[in-house]
């Protein structure tokens, strides 16, 4: 996630801090002071429940209490309405130390009482949301929000991370950790509450040893404190939120629900909780990422920490089978970063990012190919036996419509011809640093000449997560095997494509270069690899696909 924050960059815009010192430094009344930019809010246009009134408030969830084999399963049923019906809470008995958060508190109140000049030693490059300034704005005409950022996020890098005061760094760093435990706990007893394995989703958001944190500084504004908004209402695109409310006296965040602001008095000693929409898609619903915003104090400034849990890097996030429960699916599945990239390259807009994702998302490609079917055809293996049960002659028995190839019509080349061979390139050499070199090149030269190589001793390629895989069985076409295809001339939609075949001696593949098809060899215990279009694309013209149509020759015959 620090690569996309890194990545996105927000417009530069003026200081919030100081402009709030010019402005409150006039008269009241001057209403003017502060800019047309930043009045968003129109004091009349949403009904807001204030804070204070108990029947309203966010719900209170007790760590202690799900922990207690008593208490837990009452507990957890109060969280998971909790993550419903609200997509926040209120949490208390954590366990953080008292000390681990009061360090926090008070370094990260001196890092924004310095002056703006020492602020700036962390100021956020162009192209980039990491260290002090601020995000999603996306154009010059965009209302602003009124407040500072200072986001180091979870790739650390130091040169945006605060030195003064000196204890920042370990504030952070001690908290962090027992933040992220906090919420890993949190993770499983959710999970647990729906009646899925603790482990499942909390695994979602394990491996990284940090996590993205924001702290928000809303500095007061006694002129307009009612049209201005320290964030614009949104929903978090993370997966879980831990907030800290620094100063528990100034009540800023509300949190929309049937249509209202609820104003949250965030207890003493306590964590704000919420949903963001990484856990709403994977819970397929059953929590919600609910849209929330805060607002301005006429003279007290406030400050708050996010610490944002974002999915596993590359995680494809779509409903997960443990917590969807054969329920369908009301959301794609989509790769993460590309969900983040259009968060952060837009301004906040609510729940408009979500919705968008529930309507229609980047399908995976498991998605799609259950998404998108096929007309049904006639069983191939079956026609193949009672054709080839009848004479030899009797070329009629093959429907008309399998015999698509005119044997002529295009030049190939038989394999055991060596010279035309796919390239053949071994892993072993290119795991051995002294042949590493020269096998890189050999195989690098066939991805770009023939998209098709043949990599002997493969090992250790199968790693990580599962692939989609398909097992073509071609049956042997007596009459007509020269006018018949077993697959027609195409590329491969995916990255890279592994293929194993079955039978050695039966050559069925055939690629296509130089306007000619090379009938490929397969070798024994060696794979075929080819480079498909996703691959190709990535690196332009570097890497090549060729057209591959296995030709139905006796393949698999005598099965
Ligand atoms: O400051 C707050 O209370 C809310 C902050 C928030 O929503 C965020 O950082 O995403
Ligand atoms: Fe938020």
């Amino acid at each position: 996630m620090a690569e996309t924050a890194r990545e996105t960059g927000s417009l530069p815009v003026t200081n919030v801090q100081v402009l709030a010192e010019t402005c409150n430094s006039k008269g009241v009344g001057v209403d003017l002071q502060v800019p047309e930019r930043y009045l968003t809010k129109d004091p009349s246009a949403e009904e807001v429940v204030a804070a204070g009134d108990n029947t309203c408030a966010i719900p209170v969830i007790d760590l202690s209490r799900l922990v207690d084999p008593l208490s837990s399963s009452s507990e957890c049923a109060k969280l998971v309405s909790a993550c419903h019906d609200w997509g926040f809470f209120q949490l208390i008995n954590h366990g953080v130390p008292d000390q681990v958060i009061g360090n926090l508190k008070s370094d990260v109140v001196e890092f924004f009482k310095q002056p703006l000049e020492d602020k700036e030693e962390c100021a956020q490059r162009p192209g980039s949301l990491e260290g002090y300034g601020q995000a999603f704005v996306v154009s010059e005409d965009q209302k602003l929000d009124w407040a500072d950022m200072l986001y180091p996020t979870e790739s650390r890098d130091m040169r945006f991370w605060p030195t003064r005061p000196p204890s920042f760094r370990n504030s952070v760093d001690t908290y962090s950790l027992e933040a992220i435990e906090l919420g890993h706990r949190v993770l499983e007893f959710m999970a647990k509450g729906v009646g899925a394995e603790p482990a499942s989703l909390r695994g979602a958001f394990q491996g990284q040893a940090t996590q993205g944190m924001r702290a928000n500084y809303y500095p007061p504004c006694r002129q307009a404190a009612d049209r201005v908004l320290g964030i614009s209402p949104h929903t978090d695109a993370n997966g879980l939120t831990v907030l800290l409310q620094i100063n528990d006296d100034v009540h800023g965040l509300q949190v929309k629900k049937d249509g209202r602001w609820f104003t949250v008095e965030a207890m003493d000693g306590a964590f704000i909780v919420n949903v963001g929409d990484a856990l709403e898609v994977m819970s397929n619903g059953k929590f919600t990422s609910v849209e929330h915003r805060a607002v301005i104090h006429p003279i007290k400034e406030r400050i708050s920490v996010a610490l944002f849990f974002f999915p596993v890097p590359n995680m494809i996030v779509g409903p997960l089978p443990e917590l969807t429960k054969g329920d369908k699916s009301r959301y794609r599945s989509t790769n993460y970063q590309d969900y983040l990239k259009q968060f952060y390259a837009a301004k906040l807009d609510g729940r408009k990012q979500l919705a968008k994702q529930r309507e229609r998302g980047i399908p995976i490609m498991a998605e799609a190919a259950r998404e998108m079917g096929s007309l049904p055809v006639t069983n191939v293996q079956a026609l193949a036996e009672t054709c080839n049960s009848n004479g030899v002659d009797d070329d009629l028995q093959v429907p008309e419509r399998y015999l698509i190839k005119e044997p002529s019509a295009e030049e190939v080349v038989a394999g055991g011809d060596s010279n035309c061979a796919i390239p053949v390139i071994d892993l072993d050499r290119l795991v051995d640093p002294r042949s590493s070199s020269s096998e890189c090149a050999k195989l690098v030269s066939a991805c770009r000449h023939w998209g098709f190589f043949q990599p002997a001793s493969l090992r250790g390629v199968f790693q990580g997560q599962t692939q989609g895989m398909r097992v073509n069985y071609y049956p042997a076409c007596r009459q007509a095997a020269d006018r018949v295809l077993g697959l027609s001339p195409h590329s491969d939609p995916g990255g890279l494509t592994l293929l194993l075949q079955i039978n050695n001696d039966v050559h069925g593949l055939q690629v296509k270069k130089d306007g000619k098809w090379f009938a490929v060899e397969a070798m024994d215990d060696a794979f075929i690899v080819n480079v498909d279009d996703a691959l190709e694309v990535a690196h332009a013209s570097s890497l090549s696909r060729t057209s591959s149509p296995p030709v139905a020759h006796f393949r698999l015959a005598g099965l």
